[in-house]
């Protein structure tokens, strides 16, 4: 659905640089993962596709309009890291979190039918049994689809997650993968996801951007896999003047 350009983004905190000069696209309806070490800005640069942080150079378009006019229209869906283990405390049902995907960046619902989309939401991500339960009580996988439902349920064109899968098992790992893999080829979202599981992400995934502060590889997952060993040269030695 939506395109992402990336063009000579730079981003600093304080005196750190953390990103220089990143430039890719990813096409409609494409699946993109960001791999990388610890540290290296991947969710950084996922924040500033997402219009939450502006880079100090260079710009985001998304379908060739800036990336912050592109987030207040809400065609944007981000899930961010650790987001379903920090809402856990919260006496919220499973519903009532997904309901809060409805509401638009100037805080009015957007939909009407919010009941029937939060229930379709569910069903899409396979949790419909879920939607009583209080958040706090899932395991870390039905939390994620729960993230994952509360996101869709603004209805995005671009889908955004930081490490979707970080503690949680590997057969939730891929069950989570599929899930997206699905909702990237039956509804057409382009999704740019941050992961550490390059097994499972490079599988599903169509492209793979490396990032260590600057981008060390874009092409395809099938090319990355295949030159795993340069892959890994470039991602821990890639020269970065920060
Ligand atoms: N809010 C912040 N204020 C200051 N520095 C920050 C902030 N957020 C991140 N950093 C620093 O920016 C650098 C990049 O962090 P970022 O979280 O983008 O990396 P990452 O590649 O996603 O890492 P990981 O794989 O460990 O999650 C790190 O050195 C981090 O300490």
């Amino acid at each position: 659905m939506a395109e992402v350009k990336l063009q000579d983004i730079s981003f600093r905190y304080n005196t750190e640089l953390v990103l220089s000069n990143i430039t890719f696209s990813v096409n409609q309806g494409e699946f993109v993962v960001a791999v990388g070490p610890n540290g290296a800005g991947k969710s950084t640069m996922l924040k500033i596709i997402a219009g939450l942080i502006e880079p100090i150079s260079g710009q985001v378009l998304i379908d060739h309009k800036d990336v912050r006019q592109a987030a207040k229209q809400g065609i944007i869906g981000y899930v961010p890291q650790h987001y379903a283990q920090n809402t856990a405390a919260f006496p919220a049902t499973v519903e009532e979190i997904v309901a809060l995907g409805l509401v638009n960046v100037q805080g009015a619902v957007k939909n009407k039918g919010a009941k029937h989309i939060v229930t379709h939401m569910l069903e899409l991500v396979g949790a419909q049994e879920l939607h009583g339960r209080r958040i706090g009580e899932l395991s870390g996988g039905q939390q994620q689809r729960v993230m994952v439902a509360r996101a869709l349920a603004g209805n995005p064109q671009l889908l955004l997650l930081d490490e979707p899968t970080s503690g949680v098992d590997y057969a939730a790992s891929a069950k989570i993968y599929e899930l997206l893999s699905q909702l990237n080829n039956t509804l057409g979202i382009t999704i740019v996801m941050v992961s550490h599981d390059i097994e499972n992400a490079t599988r599903f995934a169509s492209k793979v951007a490396c990032i260590n502060h600057s981008l060390c590889f874009f092409g395809s997952s099938e090319q990355f896999r295949t030159n795993h060993a340069t892959m890994q040269h470039l991602w821990y030695y890639s020269t970065y003047t920060g």
